[in-house]
């Protein structure tokens, strides 16, 4: 019997530990995973002083179950040793642990911690929450096995040292299901503690299928060793009378301690360094094969030994991200984002990627001076955005959804899939991921924006997954996240993943510290909302950016022909007039011009301006000390210019502070080389010119007055004429009341507001284009008025208001070269 035993079990399924502990163990051995594989779990003594090794199959045949829990120290000796011989004989990294304690807190499983950084070993759970999870992953394999998304998987051990109070029939049920499904899939059982001595669980407990039930005898041997009955195991029999193997068997010592540590600590080291991870793992050898129907999936890196994989669909649609910075979060994203560009084509996915940190983040996605590609699945890219850009993605992608759940509604369909192929001729419907990275800076300011972006966050969070609309979201800042938890828990209760980075330990539950000292390239994928059983650790490849560009150019050369670079929009860019498409199309007679000013902070940055019409009110006051006041102005006129035919409108340019020259000699040298009538005014010729417009009759051509430093000029049109008793104010007034009707539009530049209105007085109702470059809201309300004014000036924005339409709206303001400094000035 001893020769056989170790003919079918040799070296670590069946030596006693003490001739192994000479051995140092040697990971990688003997077993293949899927084939039978025989362990020792005692000694059989059939009569004083006859013995040999009591194997049972396990692994590639089923399962053993004991009847007694690990409080028992044979049982708990027998758990460890089965677990240790296991580790040895499988390839290192082949064999995952999920371990299972209810009855002595994960006791018996403490040797093994070393395997649990590795993801070789799940931290014990010991509760019924716990429990449910590791159901959960074993069955989930289960699933992939037989929906053969995974032929060839890893072992998985449920090791259940005694099931934790609680355990109910459902549990029991699983289990039992478990038992029947899973050797074909490589899940095995080792369950201590069965059947589970509650009673209500005991009523009906089923048997489990293909186990070995062992049995501890009340009382142990003649040498006082504990002693255990076994059972026969699944398939076979160890004798005629189907009553098991005829012969008490001694129960082991636990293994050396010593041995355990070692053994755990090579295996870990060995499958780290085994599984060396680069970008190129991540990504498929074939571009754009996946559907995306169901949902998005992609391996960000490595678990244990195998391919981590994670999903974006029903089941977790949305992602939260933490990680302090350095922590690796962007490189993270990186293989994320493009390990789903490379599977899915951009009628799979779409991207909507939002930046708010200073940084370079989603830089690799856009076209640069140095390098034209983009990732084609890109739709709208923001790089330092400002909180009002990340609105307006928000919004845009609630509009989305809206048109989603109307065209489901009109096609008579209840979901994604089925539009998609109710719609199959028409254009297609990608998923939509939205990744916005330090989004806690959406929130910061308690103001209206951060209680807009809630209220859109929530209900793209609550509705998203029935659109194929998800969002991960990341940040470094732990005190952002838990004020936001605290304070709109609905929307993270949407986010049952949470993925932990070093130092990003506030996405998890307050206990679980697992993610405090993280090493780079490791993160804490967590699919039960933080809790701290349900850890497991990834490693995910750095991205350098040779590799992401290779990558970037093999999915831009797949791109449909003539498709359009991602709306972009770079928080610290400057805008020009001359690169404005809006501007480049302009006709030089259209049926309504429109003055430019900006671009509008919205996604597509549409450009900005305002109807000049004969409408009352078709005015301008750009107001604020920054010289970039003058720079508006200088679009207006160009942009005006362009829509007239020469010789069509009168341009008067009046100079009225030296700030104000460069750009005034550049206007009247463009408008002269597009030979339109203009004239350069002194203060005096501006003063003049407001008279001559006031008294004059309608003039047969559209005149558009520019004050350059309008205030300037305030106290000489405060001045009586010398030969009446009117005041150049007063013209200015009559002007701003009865000009658009006869063609006659002011467009100035006042420094401050105080000026503006001694100037216009009750004629300020007459202006009703606002353009505030550095004037802050608070002193903006005597001329506003009824505007929610919490606006502090920025640099490179400026805030349109349309007193007509009762709208505001931030733009990033047409300049001239290099004045990105100025707006604060
Ligand atoms: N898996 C990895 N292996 C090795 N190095 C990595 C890995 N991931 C990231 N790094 C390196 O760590 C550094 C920081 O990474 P990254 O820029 O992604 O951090 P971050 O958390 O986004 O930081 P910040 O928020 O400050 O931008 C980079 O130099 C990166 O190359």
């Amino acid at each position: 019997m001893s020769a056989l035993a170790a003919e079918l079990a040799p070296g670590w399924l069946g030596s006693p530990w003490a001739q192994l502990a000479q051995d140092r163990p040697q990971p990688h051995a003997g077993a293949r995973p899927g084939a039978p594989t025989y362990l020792r779990v005692g000694t059989a003594r059939p009569v004083p002083g006859v013995e040999f090794p009591a194997l049972v199959p396990l692994f590639g045949v089923g399962h053993l179950s004991v009847g007694a829990d690990a409080r028992e120290p044979a049982v708990a000796a027998l758990v460890q040793g089965l677990i240790t011989r296991a580790l040895c004989v499988l390839p290192a990294g082949a064999l995952r642990v999920l371990a299972v304690d209810g009855a002595s807190l994960g006791r018996p499983f403490a040797p093994f911690s070393p395997l649990v950084p590795a993801g070789l070993m799940s931290e014990p759970v010991t509760d019924s929450d716990g429990f449910h999870n590791v159901l959960n992953e074993a069955e989930e394999q289960v699933r992939r096995f037989q929906a053969r998304t995974e032929l060839e998987p890893d072992v998985l051990l449920v090791a259940i040292a005694g099931l934790p109070p609680g355990t109910g029939r459902g549990d029991v049920a699983r289990l039992a299901a478990l038992a029947h499904a899973g050797p074909a899939a490589r899940v095995h059982l080792l369950v201590a503690g069965y059947p589970p001595p509650s009673a209500s669980a005991r009523d009906d407990v089923p048997r489990l299928e293909l186990t070995t039930h062992l049995t501890l005898d009340e009382r142990p041997g003649a040498d006082g060793v504990p002693q255990f009955r076994v059972g026969d195991p699944p398939r076979e029999v160890f004798g005629a009378s189907g009553r098991g193997l005829n012969s008490p068997v001694a129960a082991e010592a636990p293994p050396p301690p010593d041995l355990v540590g070692e053994l755990c600590r090579r295996l870990a080291a060995q499958v780290e360094s085994d599984a060396a991870l680069t970008f190129d793992d991540v990504v498929p050898a074939e571009l754009w094969t996946e559907s995306s129907v169901s949902g998005l999936s992609t391996v960000v890196g490595r678990l244990g030994r195998g391919d981590a994989v994670l999903s974006l669909d029903d089941a977790t649609p949305h992602w939260l991200v933490g990680g302090r910075t350095g922590s690796g979060k962007t490189v993270f994203l990186l293989d994320v984002l493009y390990g789903l560009a490379a599977r899915y084509s951009p009628d799979e996915l779409a991207l909507y990627l939002l930046d708010f940190k200073e940084g370079v983040s989603f830089t690799e996605f856009v076209p640069t001076e140095v390098d034209p590609t983009w990732v084609p699945h890109a739709r709208t890219v923001g790089v330092e955005s400002d909180r009002e850009y990340g609105l307006a993605v928000l919004a845009e992608l609630v509009r989305e959804m809206n048109r989603r759940a109307a065209a489901m509604k009109q096609a008579g369909v209840t979901n994604l899939a089925q539009l998609r192929e109710a719609r199959r001729e028409a254009a297609p419907i990608p998923r939509i991921l939205t990744v916005i990275d330090e989004f806690h800076v959406l929130f910061q300011g308690n103001d209206k924006v951060g209680e807009r972006a809630a209220a859109l966050l929530e209900e793209i969070a609550r509705k998203g997954r029935s659109y194929g609309v998800h969002l991960i979201l990341a940040s470094q800042s732990i005190q952002g996240i838990d004020a936001l938890i605290g304070r709109s828990s609905s929307v993270f209760g949407q986010f049952g993943r949470r993925i932990a980075l070093g130092g990003g330990g506030g996405v998890l539950e307050s206990v679980n510290s697992a993610a405090d000292d993280l090493p780079i390239g490791t993160a804490i994928v967590n699919d039960a909302g933080g809790v701290k059983n349900a850890n497991r650790r990834v490693r995910f490849p750095d991205a350098d950016v040779h590799t992401l560009s290779l990558l970037r150019h093999r999915l831009w050369s797949m791109r449909t022909p003539g498709e359009k670079p991602p709306a972009v929009f770079v928080g610290y860019a400057e805008q020009r007039l001359e690169q404005d498409p809006t501007y480049l199309r302009l006709e030089s007679s259209p049926r309504r011009r429109r003055a430019l000013l900006g671009r509008a902070v919205e996604v597509g940055l549409p450009t900005a301006g305002f109807e000049v019409g004969v409408n009352p009110g078709s005015h301008l006051a750009v107001l604020g000390t920054s010289p970039v006041g003058a720079d508006v102005l200088r679009a207006v006129a160009l942009s005006l210019a362009a829509q007239h035919e020469p010789g069509s409108a009168v341009f008067l340019l009046a100079a009225l502070v030296s700030s104000a020259d460069s750009v005034v000699d550049d206007v009247e040298a463009q408008l002269e080389a597009g030979g339109h009538f203009h004239e350069v005014l002194d203060i005096k010729g501006y003063r003049d010119a407001v008279q001559r417009l006031a008294a004059g009759d309608e003039p047969s051509d559209p005149v558009y007055l520019f004050a350059f430093g309008a205030d300037a000029a305030s106290s000489l049109l405060a001045q009586r004429y010398p030969d009446s008793r009117r005041e150049g104010v007063d013209d200015l007034r009559a002007v701003l009341r009865d000009g658009p009707g006869r063609h006659v539009h002011v467009f100035g530049w006042w420094r401050g507001v105080r000026r503006l209105l001694e100037d216009v007085g009750s004629s300020k109702a007459e202006i009703g284009n606002v353009l505030s470059v550095n004037v802050r809201g608070d002193d903006l309300s005597s001329l506003v008025g009824s505007f929610d004014l919490k606006y502090s000036p920025r640099q490179n924005r400026a805030m349109y208001f349309d007193r007509d339409e009762d709208r505001r709206q931030l733009v990033v303001p047409f300049v001239t070269a290099g004045r990105f400094d100025d707006t604060l000035d």
